[in-house]
């Protein structure tokens, strides 16, 4: 009787098997109205043309191919790529009750169960709630109250980099880490030596993003078998352990800034930052800690890396282009002379400085898919079907170079942004392209960058000071149309930079000295 079971157990186990194969293979494949893509396999559908480096340039690829709106069948997952802005503004922004969440990431479900990162979390009463105390303290013209911590930051940095102009690129994160710790929560950041806040926050975010990376952990929204699949036995060996090594220095990281600003106030200081402010309405809005801890964490995130990597892009821009730096540099010079270094006032001031930051965002997208949002209904798009829980790619990099639209978008051209702020080709209709944003860098619709104008204002003053004081020189050849020096992920900068940034005058040293007591002086109030 017992040596009858196991022929008959085997065979059910064989059928099963081929069960779920029939089953994936049907799933894989390309359903009835879903948008144009390459040619699927069975089982693994697209799987095998997913790129694993640089995506956006493999999706521009394929949208030459398939057009404005092309999908993919990533197992049994659906994937959609929109290529340009008129695909972005009708699904993304026109139906953002539906286009408005985030993908399910294994990952997050370790190191964020319970959505507390505002910029992954699913869309949804929590997610509004988190937005709206966001949009509180980033919207509008409240962000130009933090110029003051924004110019007192960007003068440390010109200081740093004048004193130890080798580690420029540690001066550049350690200034965008400093102003959010400030105006977030309170605190100095003053180095970002290791064991320092900064230090170990940045350190933590780029485990993160690595960990994030689209290879780096099981697909199991295409293979939802793979959750029941022992870890040991898949390629993906370590990453539990990794998201729970991450998670936990992420709350550790994060309770202890909120601890600390919440004891600061007790002895009267950083009344003005967002934390303060929001632990002023804890009970009443019925914030727990955690949801308090990570909302700051997520301005961290989101605030730091990504204004850091737009200013290595601008260093690099400015030392290969030096026709560039020059004509910003006299702007710069017209506006404050040698003896004064720009302020706050003065980035309006500055439309050739703002064109160069308009540009290397358009030229060289720091976010180059944007960060992905996910459906949340089965939708009608013309003849085509976009179903629901589909992960959508706002291919940002494919926008930036629309040829239809920009003057030899290869070029880094800053002066195209001086003729009209769109920065497009004269012979455009504008009147036809009602509704483009100027740029799609900061994503678009219901979850569009929040920090936009805080960003703005922060790398303007960053980049006029650096123009003031620096010559930028190139020492070797920079990563300009190469990509193995650019860090891959969701954000991408250029590492390792030879460059050199050399005092444009002795006579700057004094007064960049000065400046720096003075910025000194105001910055202790976050000590
Ligand atoms: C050059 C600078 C920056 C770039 C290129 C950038 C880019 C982006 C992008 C592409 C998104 C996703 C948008 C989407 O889903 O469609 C995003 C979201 C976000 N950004 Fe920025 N960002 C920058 C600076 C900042 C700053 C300075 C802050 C805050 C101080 C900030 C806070 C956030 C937050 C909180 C989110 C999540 C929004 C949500 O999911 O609802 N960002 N950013």
């Amino acid at each position: 009787m017992a040596l009858q079971i196991y022929p008959l157990a085997l065979a059910f186990l064989v059928l099963f098997a081929l069960g779920r194969i029939y089953q994936y293979s049907l799933c894989s494949a390309r359903p009835k109205r879903f948008p144009p893509g390459p040619k699927t396999l069975p089982f693994i559908g697209n799987m095998h043309q997913m790129p694993i480096e640089r995506p956006h340039f493999v999706f521009t690829e394929y949208a030459r191919q398939f057009g404005a709106v092309i999908g993919f069948k990533v197992g049994c997952h659906n994937l959609i790529v929109l290529n340009t802005w008129q695909a972005v503004r009708d699904l993304v922004e026109q139906r953002g009750a539906i286009y408005s969440s985030r993908p399910s990431i294994p990952l997050c479900d370790i190191v964020l169960p319970k959505s507390e990162n505002p910029g992954l979390s699913v869309y949804g009463e929590l997610w509004r709630k988190q937005r709206k105390a966001l949009v509180e303290f980033l919207g509008g013209d409240r962000t130009d109250r933090m110029k003051p911590v924004q110019d007192a930051e960007s003068t440390q940095m010109i200081y740093d980099m004048m004193n130890t102009p080798a580690n420029f690129e540690h001066h550049v994160d350690r200034s965008f880490g400093g102003i959010i710790l400030a105006t977030v929560f309170g605190q100095r950041g003053k180095t970002n030596e290791a064991g320092s806040k900064i230090a170990m926050f940045f350190e933590t975010e780029e485990e993160w993003s690595t960990a994030l990376g689209p290879t780096a952990y099981p697909p199991t929204s295409s293979f939802p078998f793979l959750k029941r699949v022992p870890e040991w036995l898949t390629p993906w060996k370590g990453w539990k352990t990794r998201a729970v090594r991450i998670k936990k220095k992420q709350n550790q990281i994060y309770h202890s800034l909120l601890d600390e600003t919440r004891e600061r106030l007790k002895q009267g200081k950083g009344e003005e930052c967002f934390m303060s402010q929001c632990l002023k309405v804890q009970d009443k809005q019925w914030y727990d800690d955690t949801y308090l801890a990570y909302l700051g964490g997520v301005l961290l995130e989101g605030g730091a890396e990504t204004s850091a990597s737009a200013t290595m892009v601008f260093l690099m821009a400015m030392a290969a282009f030096p026709d560039v730096a020059r004509e910003a540099q006299e702007e710069v010079d017209r506006v404050c002379g040698a003896l004064r270094i720009p302020g706050g006032d003065d980035i309006g001031r500055l439309p050739y400085v703002r064109a160069c930051m308009l540009e290397l965002l358009r030229w060289r997208p720091i976010t180059p898919l944007a960060v992905p949002h996910t459906t949340t209904a089965d939708d009608d798009y013309g003849a085509l079907t976009i179903p629901n829980g589909a992960d959508i790619l706002i291919n940002a990099w494919m926008i930036n170079n629309d040829e239809s639209f920009y003057e030899s978008p290869e070029k880094f051209n800053p002066s195209r942004y001086m003729n009209n702020e769109y920065g497009c080709a004269s012979t455009v209709d504008l009147e036809a392209n009602k509704g483009r944003r100027v740029n799609y860098t900061f994503g678009a619709g219901r979850r569009v960058c929040p920090g936009q104008r805080f960003a703005d204002n922060s790398m303007m003053l960053h980049f006029a000071k650096v123009l003031w004081a620096f010559d930028i020189n190139a020492t070797g050849s920079l990563p300009i149309s190469t990509w193995g020096q650019w860090t891959d992920g969701v954000i991408h900068r250029p590492k390792s930079l030879e460059i050199e940034l050399a005092l444009r005058d002795e006579g700057r040293r004094a007064i960049i000295e000065d400046a720096w007591s003075r910025a000194d002086d105001f910055l202790l109030q976050f000590e």
